[in-house]
């Protein structure tokens, strides 16, 4: 396996004492797509390698971003890890359990959410989908009523639970979501983009609310996202997968390291300015009284700020994100 982290030094320092919950050793899976071939009835075979010797583990506990450009493998990850698609070759065990021997024995122990597709009824309201929910996983009474509680607490769900799914916002049937996968108190969550399409304060609220059930329940989190500010907000941990190999096993910082990434500090004065100048920063662009400056991502911005500050008359200011997709370009060297 090549580890891009290698050669930065990674900085996220596995911890071996604890008990791992995810364990992956030599995983592949290889499909195989029958195409037609040329004009002709004939089809022809062809093997696509989505998984290509996958070995990793995760502690219990540890949040983990999953990350990778298109097409890289993480949802038949994610299926082979929740017994939705067996492995064509390796060895995975969840909580000891193997997903393809014991699919429903797994179930009980983790919750999975799809960012793209709901697992609620669509024509109920949210409290008879939890109910169902409840049925099928023979939650008992006072351990189900404890945690649709705190999640109807923490995701703001009380307003929602007579409303019929249907008609809720992509925002509220994520936390909707969110809410089921976690009532039966799963010892690891697999989250597939489970904040694509939000707006910013739906996105901040799930998160919040993972970040609290990480704490209280030590839940292991596996998490594919598109969104940068999930794993900076969320994980200590992020693994790089490209077609079906893991690339990158380590810190964000590390990963920006690698890649040479870079934030943006976005800054509005208090009248036209000539480019700024602020060490640690360089000149991107100006509009007006707005002006651009692009720095190493995996340096603070509170200097910049401060020095910035002191020296003109900045009215506000606001710091983003690099995509994911050029981290990773420039992780290869590619411009972003
Ligand atoms: N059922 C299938 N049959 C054939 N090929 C498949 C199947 N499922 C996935 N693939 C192929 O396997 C590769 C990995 O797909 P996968 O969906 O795991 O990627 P991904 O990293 O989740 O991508 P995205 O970010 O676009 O969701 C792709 O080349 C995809 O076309």
């Amino acid at each position: 396996m090549e580890r891009a982290g290698d050669a930065a030094g990674t900085e996220h320092a596995p911890d071996s004492a604890a008990e791992p919950v995810i364990e992956l050793e030599g995983v592949a899976k290889v499909f195989d797509v029958r195409h037609r071939a040329g004009r002709g009835l004939r089809r022809e075979r062809r093997e696509v390698r989505a998984v290509d010797g996958l070995t990793f583990t995760v502690p219990r506990g540890e949040v983990v971003g999953y990350i990778g450009p298109n097409g890289a493998g993480k949802s038949t990850t994610i299926k082979m890890l929740t017994g939705i698609l067996n492995p064509s070759a390796g060895r995975i065990r969840i909580c000891g359990i193997d997903p393809t021997r014991e699919r429903t024995r797994l179930a009980r122990r983790i919750g999975v959410v799809f960012g793209q597709r709901t697992t609620l009824w669509w024509d109920l309201p949210l409290r008879d989908s939890y109910e169902l929910v409840r049925r099928m996983y023979r939650i008992g009474t006072a351990r189900y009523e404890a945690n649709l509680a705190r999640c109807v607490e923490l995701l703001d769900l009380s307003a929602l639970l007579d409303v019929p799914v249907r008609q809720l916002s992509l925002g509220q049937r994520m936390r909707g979501d969110i809410a089921a996968a976690l009532l039966h108190d799963p010892e690891v969550l697999y989250l597939d983009e489970p904040t694509i399409g939000l707006d910013v304060i739906s996105k901040s609220r799930v998160r919040d609310f993972l970040r609290t059930v990480n704490a209280e329940r030590s839940t292991t989190v596996l998490l594919t996202t598109h969104d940068l500010t999930d794993i900076e907000t969320l994980c200590r941990r992020v693994m790089v997968i490209d077609h079906g190999r893991l690339m990158y096993d380590g810190g964000l910082a590390g990963l920006h390291a690698v890649g040479e990434s870079e934030r943006t500090l976005v800054a509005d004065f208090a009248h036209e300015l000539a480019p700024v100048t602020v060490e640690g920063a360089r000149f991107v662009r100006a509009e007006g009284p707005r002006q651009w400056l692009a720095f190493p991502a995996a340096a603070s911005a509170a200097p910049l700020v401060a020095a910035l500050a002191a020296r003109y008359p900045l009215v506000d200011l606001s710091v983003r994100e690099p995509a994911i997709e050029d981290v990773i370009a420039r992780m290869y060297g590619q411009p972003g």
